[in-house]
């Protein structure tokens, strides 16, 4: 079905341009955004991000606030986290909390190493939330740590699948018009119920959008809004939009959202929410190799080829083993080209069960050694690459599913001073 404009978004008006970005339109890039922090001067940095986390989720029925409810045992609020800080032009995220969820807010950051994060309390509605997260980025309140943005970002807590294109959207769309927010089709039809419970009217579903998150806006224009707006629109008020609408006479330009923007909010979403990230866990692998930066490395040449499958590939010569496994890689290919030794594996092993990510996942690695018989004995090479039967019996038990891999092509490698090279139409056997 063909989809009509949505209600009552006539063409934006010209709003208030960004200082300093005039002329940025939807196809700015995300080098632009950096760009314009510095350009901007040293007061303000160019984004910050404000997440409401301080509801109690009476929706989904269970006595931990959904925020806080673990997916593959991690909190939800800390996959949307994840999702921000990704994103290196965001400069700051402000989270509300309540006071009583304070320290676990702090562990969480801390357990998960969570980075540019301040906490804030939050307020007994969203809006109230909201506020004192942007009271906290606001020149003119006491205290205040934080440096205005340019513009700001508001995303629900609970919200985990935030991708860094829609965000560049909200935000260049809100530097051009003074506020945005992504927007979906809607599923049902939405009508409106007279008193006695008979259908009064209903809406044509074509013409409306269900507004999603997240939504960008110029920091004065929210922060003006929320500063005049009402107790009643600070109690039951759902819509920011509708704030910079009514107080700032800024007309939000709608983007067109994702499907996984939806909010969790229902105990099922919390199953739709983990088959989603097990989906992406699935997807995504590290190639650890044993050598340093060396572009023709059979690391590198097997990235190219994954890449082609899979969304995610990272190759890694082992540094940021821990942040990679902390970000839930569950897939692990291990290239051994220096050795037929098991370190680089063992290291990678007892990295994986430390942080217990196989807890509630299969984690997968696969040890890939070269046979190199010219320069050991095939034997001792080989009774060397068959422990790893061994360590994979020791790793089933912590569900980490070890497998070796043994190439032997010796006419197609050169046994170089830094390790073995690729050559061009090799084969794995
Ligand atoms: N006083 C409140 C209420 C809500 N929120 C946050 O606003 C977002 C969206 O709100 P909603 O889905 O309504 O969350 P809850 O209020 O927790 O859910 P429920 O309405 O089912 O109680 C969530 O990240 C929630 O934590 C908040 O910061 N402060
Ligand atoms: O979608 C949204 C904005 O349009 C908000 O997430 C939603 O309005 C939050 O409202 P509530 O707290 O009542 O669920």
């Amino acid at each position: 079905m063909e989809l009509g404009p949505p209600g009552g978004s006539g063409p934006a008006e010209p709003g208030p341009r960004l200082r300093g970005l005039r002329g940025a339109d939807a196809a700015a890039s995300a080098s632009s955004l950096s760009r314009f922090g510095a350009e901007a001067g040293c007061r303000a940095s160019a984004v910050a991000a404000v997440l409401p986390a301080g509801g109690s989720g009476e929706r989904m029925g269970v006595p931990t606030p959904k925020q806080f409810c673990p997916i593959l045992e991690r909190p939800l609020i800390s996959y949307t986290l994840q999702a921000l800080e990704r994103v290196s032009w965001i400069k700051d995220i402000i989270v509300a909390v309540t006071r009583e969820n304070m320290e676990t807010m702090k562990g969480i950051i801390q357990r998960y190493q969570h980075k540019r994060i301040s906490l804030v309390e939050a307020g007994v509605t969203r809006h109230r939330s909201i506020f004192n997260g942007l009271k906290a980025l606001a020149e003119d309140q006491p205290n205040c740590r934080l440096s205005k943005p340019e513009v700001v970002i508001i995303h629900d807590a609970v919200r985990p699948f935030v991708e860094e294109d829609v965000l560049l959207k909200v935000v260049t769309a809100a530097q051009e018009h003074g506020a945005s927010g992504a927007i979906r089709p809607l599923v049902s039809t939405v009508i409106s119920p007279s008193a006695d419970s008979c259908l009064d009217h209903s809406l044509e579903r074509a013409r409306y959008r269900a507004s999603e998150m997240p939504q960008a806006f110029l920091f004065d224009v929210i922060y003006d809004a929320y500063q005049q707006c009402s107790d009643y629109d600070l109690e039951f008020g759902t819509e920011c939009l509708h704030l910079a609408l009514k107080y700032s006479h800024i007309k939000a330009k709608l983007v067109e959202g994702s499907p996984d923007l939806w909010k969790v909010t229902y105990k099922r979403d919390l199953y739709a929410a983990e088959s989603i990230i097990k989906e992406r866990i699935s997807q995504k692998v590290c190639v650890v190799m044993d050598t340093k930066e060396d572009e023709e490395h059979v690391g590198h040449c097997l990235e190219e080829m994954l890449k082609t499958e899979l969304n995610h590939v990272k190759v890694t010569s082992g540094q940021d083993l821990q942040q990679i496994i902390l970000e839930q890689c569950y897939n692990f290919v291990c290239v051994n080209v220096m050795t037929s030794d098991f370190e680089e594996t063992q290291r990678l092993l007892n990295m994986v069960e430390e942080s217990n990510l196989s807890i509630l996942y299969p984690v997968v690695v696969i040890s890939v050694h070269f046979l190199d018989y010219e320069s050991v004995p095939l034997g001792q090479k080989m009774e060397k690459v068959m422990q790893i039967r061994e360590f994979a019996k020791e790793a089933k038990k912590r569900n980490i599913l070890l497998s070796g891999l043994l190439i032997y092509f010796p006419q197609l490698c050169s046994a170089e001073s830094h390790g073995y090279r690729w050559s061009k139409g090799a084969k794995m056997k």
